[in-house]
């Protein structure tokens, strides 16, 4: 299977670099200073799950890319997928399956209008990892799973093909037959987890341990669980139990990756993680003041951080 991961940035250096460690065909959509960087020190994973040294990795630039390939993986940030879309469009042919890797939904309406409905599956990962000052990708936590599937729930014979030319690398991955509601669990999960401690520059369990802080949390979690139940997607009650109890557990040092890229001063995904859920939220009458504190506070940071960069 030739598959093209579309970046190489935290999420498609780890999962890319163990599905080429692994033996797969894997070539890099990556723009100039990415490549040169992977072609002067090879791509680099740091992991307390094993760590991986590959010499020039294959990559691609946009400008020459010029054939379809069998799976396109996209692992960019959510403000950087319209370009994206249109540098990747040469890879995608008449029989490529698209797996978005991104939080959040809104990705797969931009995915599905560009490239038609049926190339496009659900997917998301549960991981922490960021890319350091050298291009290394640092495995952050021992969790690493990815999970696809047809959006429709069907058992096709390109997500076997998918699940077979992963099985094999270092990650968990599993083929799901309920992949969308999947992704709903994690953006309620993640929408909460991200609001809250980017919102109080803090990891959870700084969070939970001042007063207030549980209330605050839980209050975050509700306001995304009802939109999900508004529109049709309520996580079953295992799933807002763990993240209850994932949310509010003492001394966690857990914070979202939009916290760590907030932290950096860097860019932050707040329309696509937590805006689209306000408005899809909004949009079904329902009032959300936990949720659209958390917006309100991302977008200050994004004015202000537009300022300083215009200075
Ligand atoms: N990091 C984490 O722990 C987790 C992240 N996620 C989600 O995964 C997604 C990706 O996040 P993450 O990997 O952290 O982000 P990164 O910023 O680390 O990586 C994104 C990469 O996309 C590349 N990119 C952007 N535009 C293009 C383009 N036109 N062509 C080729 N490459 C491009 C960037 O390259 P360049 O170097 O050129 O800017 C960058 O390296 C996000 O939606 C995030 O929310 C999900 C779970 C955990
Ligand atoms: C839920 C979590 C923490 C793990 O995958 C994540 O997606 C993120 O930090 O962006």
């Amino acid at each position: 299977m030739k598959i093209l991961m579309v970046g190489a940035g935290a999420i498609g250096g780890y999962f890319g670099g163990r599905l080429l460690e692994s033996g797969q065909h894997v070539t890099f959509l990556v723009r100039k200073r990415r490549a040169d960087r992977l072609a002067r020190s090879g791509l680099v994973i740091r992991s307390p799950l094993g760590d991986a040294s590959l010499p020039s990795p294959p990559t691609v630039q946009a400008h020459a890319l010029d054939q379809p390939f069998d799976l396109v993986i996209v692992s960019c940030k959510a403000y950087h997928l319209p370009q994206v879309i249109d540098d990747m469009a040469p890879a995608v042919g008449a029989d490529t399956a698209i797996l978005p890797l991104l939080n959040g939904m809104r990705h797969l309406d931009l995915l599905e209008a560009r490239f038609g409905a049926a190339r496009v599956l659900g997917g998301q990962c549960v991981i922490a990892a960021t890319l350091d000052d050298e291009g290394t990708v640092r495995h952050l936590n021992r969790s690493h799973g990815l999970t696809f599937g047809e959006r429709d729930g069907s058992r096709s014979t390109r997500v076997q093909g998918i699940a077979q030319a992963m099985s094999k690398a270092q990650f968990e991955s599993r083929l799901s037959g309920a992949i969308v509601q999947d992704m709903w669990d994690k953006w309620v999960f993640l929408a909460s987890l991200a609001g809250i401690t980017c919102l109080m520059r803090a990891p959870v369990g700084d969070i939970v341990a001042t007063p207030g802080g549980m209330q605050a949390t839980l209050g975050l979690l509700d306001d995304c669980r009802r939109v999900a139940e508004a529109t049709g997607h309520l996580p079953g009650e295992a799933v807002l139990q763990r993240a209850r109890s994932v949310l509010t557990e003492q001394a966690s040092t857990l914070s979202a990756s939009m916290m760590r890229d907030l932290e950096q001063g860097g860019a932050v995904e707040a329309d696509h993680v937590i805006g689209d859920l306000l408005a899809r939220g909004e949009s079904c009458g329902l009032d959300l003041p936990m949720l659209r504190l958390a917006y309100a506070h991302l977008k200050a940071y994004e004015s202000r951080r537009s300022r300083s960069a215009a200075s």
